[in-house]
């Protein structure tokens, strides 16, 4: 029983004996992922035998060379359009479109064009690219080498692959009659099925490769996270990657032009924002100058920076004065920085605030284990921790199995000084948690660059969770 496929390869190697993958493919006209495949299942049949594998580097056309073989090179176009004669360049560019500006960067650069004004001059009358003739070449079977070869990989026109090959031999001849089906909804319905033999299937071979569109990963992450909290009745709110100072720091009590702005720092923008118009200001003002006894600026309040915490969305829903709120944001955060593995400029944080009237600190640390719990962080510890808008306020760590403990989130109950001033009188408590981290754990990914790459083949090599 053999399938019409395998007979196609059969019927090629009877007259060869011994052929590589490549040639098979190209002698039946079968996709080379194909011939593995039914390579495969015939020398599970013992028909065939595969003698040796290797891969090689080959060239293959880009599917933008296959474009440029069938139409011509835009600077090939671009003579042929001129024809000997000048013309206008708005001429040129309404026949070639998108085509024109890398045909006439091309043609210049080649001399085969001058421009004077607004007329480009031909300075030959035809003209046919070496790089076509190459592509035209490798389509029939030749591959560029050397300068051309350099030059059609600068332009995208042909990229080098690894490709498995195979070298396979005819072990025995076998008659090559089709006598295998697959089954119908009529030979259900008729009982006919019963008259055939069916193939069996082969499920070790490899099937074709077809890459799906799908989320990003770290988004998908991202989605993960946000379904959890929203499953621990948590409402999602957003804020803007631009900030005023005021909710970036003045508000989370962090004084202006002194250190404690400096636990981390922040990116300037140009321009100044607005303030809220209540007397939230005036508040905010005033506990600055008590405590921190300096002459507090609304100047600088208005300062614009990339917010370099979540926190601040935290701070916007705070001067709306929730008597009670379950809330959350995730988005990105900007801090100056030496990018490495571990570090980026920009990254993501997950804020959290719950204001109800008799939460405590212990709610507060009961519901960060239920959050760590959620996203598989089994065991949670807290230490004493500082930050200028909470107290008490803790660090949160992790235990990850082969790393240890490791520090993932800031936390605490945000002080009278940024809650009052807000009109908010319960007990609040917030938290921010690093989620780059977190995904570079649960993602097994080493490099943080890695989380926003956009090389299409990794994007596809990595799972979906
Ligand atoms: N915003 C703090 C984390 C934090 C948030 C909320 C409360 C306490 C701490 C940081 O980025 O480090």
């Amino acid at each position: 029983m053999l399938s019409e496929n395998e007979i196609k390869i059969l019927d090629f190697l009877k007259r060869r004996k011994e052929s590589t993958s490549q040639e098979i493919a190209e002698g039946t006209g079968l996709p080379l992922s194909s011939v593995f495949s039914i390579i495969a299942t015939l020398e599970s049949k013992g028909i065939v035998k595969v003698i040796s594998e290797e891969t090689r580097k080959v060239v293959r056309l880009t599917d933008e060379g296959k474009l440029r073989t069938e139409q011509g090179l835009p600077e090939d176009r671009l003579v042929t359009l001129l024809n000997g004669r000048p013309l206008k360049i708005q001429e040129l560019r309404n026949a070639l479109g998108k085509d024109f500006e890398i045909g006439f960067g091309w043609a210049r650069r080649k001399g085969l064009i001058t421009l004077e004004n607004d007329t480009v001059i031909p300075k030959v009358s035809q003209y046919v690219s070496p790089e076509y003739t190459a592509l035209k070449d490798l389509q029939a079977g030749k591959e560029p080498t050397g300068e051309v070869l350099e030059i059609l990989l600068r332009r995208k026109l042909v990229e080098v692959k690894e490709e498995k090959m195979l070298r396979v031999q005819l072990l025995r001849e076998v008659e090559t009659r089709p006598a295998e089906l697959y089954v119908t909804h009529e030979m259900l319905t008729t009982g006919s099925w019963r008259e055939y033999e069916f193939k069996p299937y082969n499920v070790e071979a490899n099937p074709p490769f077809f890459p799906i569109g799908k989320t990003h990963y770290f988004r998908d992450f991202i989605e993960k996270v946000k379904d959890l909290m929203v499953g621990l009745g948590f409402v999602e709110v957003s804020g803007d990657f631009v900030e005023t100072e005021f909710f970036n720091f003045d508000m989370l009590f962090q004084p202006q032009d002194h250190p404690a702005r400096e636990i981390h720092d922040s990116f300037v923008i140009e321009g100044k924002g607005n303030l809220p118009g209540s007397d939230l200001v005036r508040k905010v003002k005033e506990v600055h100058e008590k405590w921190w006894r300096y002459s507090w600026s609304e100047d600088n309040a208005r300062r614009l920076v990339l917010r370099s915490q979540t926190t601040a969305v935290t701070a916007r829903v705070l001067s709306g004065a929730p008597k009670r709120i379950r809330a959350f944001t995730i988005g990105k955060v900007f801090r100056p920085d030496s990018i490495d593995a571990t570090h980026l400029i920009e990254f993501h944080q997950m804020d959290g605030l719950v204001i109800e009237e008799d939460f405590t600190f212990r709610d507060l640390l009961s519901t960060l284990r239920d959050i760590f719990q959620g996203l598989g962080v089994k065991q949670v510890k807290f230490k004493p921790g500082y930050f200028p808008f909470t107290e008490p306020s803790v660090e949160v760590y992790g235990f990850i199995e082969g790393l240890g403990w490791v520090e993932m989130a800031g936390a605490g109950l945000l002080r009278k000084e940024v809650t009052e001033p807000a009109g908010v009188f319960s007990p609040a408590g917030a938290w921010g948690i690093g989620i780059d981290r977190l995904a570079m754990l649960f993602l097994g990914v080493k490099d943080i660059r890695d989380l926003y790459s956009l090389d299409i083949e990794y994007l596809r090599s990595r799972r979906v969770i």
